[in-house]
């Protein structure tokens, strides 16, 4: 059947699971008001992830009317996030498209995808993912070569070999060096007061990040 004018050509979609307008509570943006785009799929399988929600589901959404939805919260933070935005090819032209429209954009992605071809202007918020997360050996090492200073690798804690893991990761790739590093504890797998003193004790060269939007609305989605 021939596209009529109403169905977007396949090129212009891209498969949507929420897009809410909050408080950033990750990364370098946080408590700016910005609004998510919330990709559906994910081919990882993260044994702690929030977001479990976003694998399966969402709807077909074409790039004009995602677009127009995000414009119309007026916010200048955009966070492009998922499940894996970069598991769906388009998701580098809607990046594209954001920056073009002048928000500032910020993309959440596992790390575990290459990353060569993210439009520059968008602060990358890359996972490397520790051996709790079941999903460490999907880490794609020659992603850190495309890391900007503007970018954040983000490493998240379950555990007290986690850290240790992280620590050695990041002290080996010199990834302070290459731009800042968040570490982020399990929600309740890890106590973040004892991630805070690991840091404090190691004189780690990292960013403690706590999910600010979990104690603001605890695990609801869209917030
Ligand atoms: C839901 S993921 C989506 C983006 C991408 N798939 C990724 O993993 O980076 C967004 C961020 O939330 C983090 N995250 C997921 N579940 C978490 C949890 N239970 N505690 C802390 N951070 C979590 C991820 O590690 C990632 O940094
Ligand atoms: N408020 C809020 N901030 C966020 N920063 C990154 C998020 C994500 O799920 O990628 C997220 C999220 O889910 N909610
Ligand atoms: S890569 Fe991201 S969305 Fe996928 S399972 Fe891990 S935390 Fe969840
Ligand atoms: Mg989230």
């Amino acid at each position: 059947m021939a596209p009529t004018t109403s169905t977007p050509a396949v090129a212009e979609r891209l498969r949507i699971t929420e897009i809410f307008h909050s408080i950033q509570g990750e990364a370098d943006a946080i408590g700016w008001r910005t609004v998510f785009v919330r990709l559906t799929g994910c081919p990882l399988r993260c044994v702690w992830c929030d977001t479990e929600y976003s694998f399966y589901g969402g709807d077909w959404r074409a790039m004009d009317d995602i677009l127009a939805e995000v414009a119309s919260h007026g916010a200048k933070h955009v966070c492009v996030t998922g499940g894996e935005p970069l598991a769906q090819k388009r998701c580098l032209i809607l990046l594209q498209r954001l920056c073009d429209a002048g928000y500032d954009v910020s993309l959440e992605t596992s790390g575990a995808l290459d990353v060569s071809a993210v439009d520059p202007r968008v602060r990358k918020v890359m996972d490397l993912k520790a051996p709790d997360s079941g999903e460490s050996k999907r880490n794609l090492w020659s992603n850190l070569d495309h890391l900007l200073p503007h970018d954040q690798v983000k490493v998240v804690i379950a555990s007290r070999a986690d850290y240790e893991w992280a620590r050695d990761v990041v002290a080996e790739h010199a990834i302070d060096r290459r731009c800042m590093v968040l570490f982020s504890p399990v929600h309740g797998a890890v106590q973040p007061r004892e991630l805070a003193e690991w840091i404090i004790e190691d004189k780690l060269p990292v960013r403690f990040q706590l999910q600010l939007h979990k104690l603001l609305w605890n695990d609801a989605p869209g917030h």
